[in-house]
């Protein structure tokens, strides 16, 4: 039971996270800090919060856990502002889609603090954004991965892990620098090609005649180009290397798809389809069957 939360950026993400403690009775009362005034209104509206805080300092007088869930690239900043009004006994977790840079920033700006931050990520959420995208049920049956450091109290590493789990997620641990790579090939690359292709289609001289008849296809591949573009800004600046990986084996692959099409190797484009398609059906199983957590490990360097 979390007797006071503290959601910074009451967005899809932070509002979700106090709607899904609040329908599981595990919070007494969600403070809420938000840069913008109309989603600060609406988050009081929908009843994500209790309370608008006008700074850290009021937000921060008793908090219990504070859940920083704004574009990552704000990381370091936030948290220099919370810093002077975190009490001993609060615990500071984050939702950002990266996890290197997210850990860089906490401990530039914490200091000797860090111990008070347990870095998190759930693995769950929608190209929707803001406060009206926010619903208790979004965390349910998904994983929530943690990457805790070090200094964590394992008290502290708990107070997280619980509050996830009440929210109906299955935690999970990972490294920093595993996590990132994992999510460079299976997220962030994906939200680049959306982009890329829109961007792509919406430029040509004839974009009108290719939207009227894109259809589903169109609209399955590009569902997450609808997704914030600050956001995944920050995502793409913040795991630039691990992404930059990503893209080269995903150009190599292209290259390689473009040889056999040029040489009309049907028997070589049709091998690589149904290793795919076998790929997919299998991790749709493994969904479906729900997988059990890694066992947990750190960064060895
Ligand atoms: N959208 C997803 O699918 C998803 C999934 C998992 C994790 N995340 C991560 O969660 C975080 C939030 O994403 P979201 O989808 O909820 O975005 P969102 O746009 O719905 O919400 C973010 C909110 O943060 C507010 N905000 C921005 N800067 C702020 C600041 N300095 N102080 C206070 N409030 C601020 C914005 O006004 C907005 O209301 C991001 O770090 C993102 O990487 C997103
Ligand atoms: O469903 C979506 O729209 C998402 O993009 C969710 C998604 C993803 O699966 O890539 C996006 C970013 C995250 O950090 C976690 C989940």
């Amino acid at each position: 039971m979390i007797g006071r939360l503290v959601i910074v950026g009451t967005g899809l993400i932070g509002g979700s996270f106090a709607l899904a403690l609040k329908a599981a009775g595990q919070v007494g009362r969600v403070a809420a800090l938000e840069r913008s005034p109309q989603a600060l209104a609406r988050a009081l509206e929908r009843g994500i919060a209790d309370e608008a805080c006008a700074t850290p300092e009021q937000a921060l007088r008793g908090a219990d856990l504070v859940l920083l869930a704004a574009p990552v690239g704000q990381t370091g900043a936030l948290l220099a502002s919370l810093l002077p009004h975190l009490e001993p006994h609060t615990v500071v977790t984050d939702a950002g889609s990266t996890k290197c840079d997210v850990v860089a920033a906490a401990r530039a700006a914490l200091g000797e603090r860090i111990g008070q931050f347990v870095p998190g990520h759930p693995i769950a959420g929608s190209e929707a954004n803001g406060p009206d995208a926010a619903w208790a049920g979004l965390y349910g049956g998904k994983k929530a991965v943690l990457t805790p450091l070090p200094e964590n109290d394992p008290a502290a590493v708990e107070r997280v892990a619980g509050a996830w789990r009440a929210c109906g997620a299955l935690v999970h641990t990972l490294s920093a620098g595993d996590h990132d790579r994992v999510f460079a090939a299976v997220s962030h690359l994906p939200h680049l090609l959306a982009y890329a292709l829109v961007d792509d289609i919406a430029a040509r001289p004839h974009a009108g005649m290719l939207f009227q008849y894109a259809a589903s296809g169109f609209r399955d591949f590009t569902r997450i180009a609808g997704s914030s573009p600050e956001m995944w800004r920050d995502i793409s600046l913040a795991n630039r290397d691990a992404l930059l990986a990503e893209l080269d084996a995903y150009l190599a692959q292209l290259n390689s798809l473009r040889a056999m099409l040029a040489a009309a190797d049907g028997r070589a484009l049709e091998t690589v389809f149904a290793s795919a398609q076998r790929a997919r059906q299998a991790w749709l199983d493994a969904i479906e069957a729900g997988s059990p957590p890694l066992p947990p490990h750190r960064d060895t360097e």
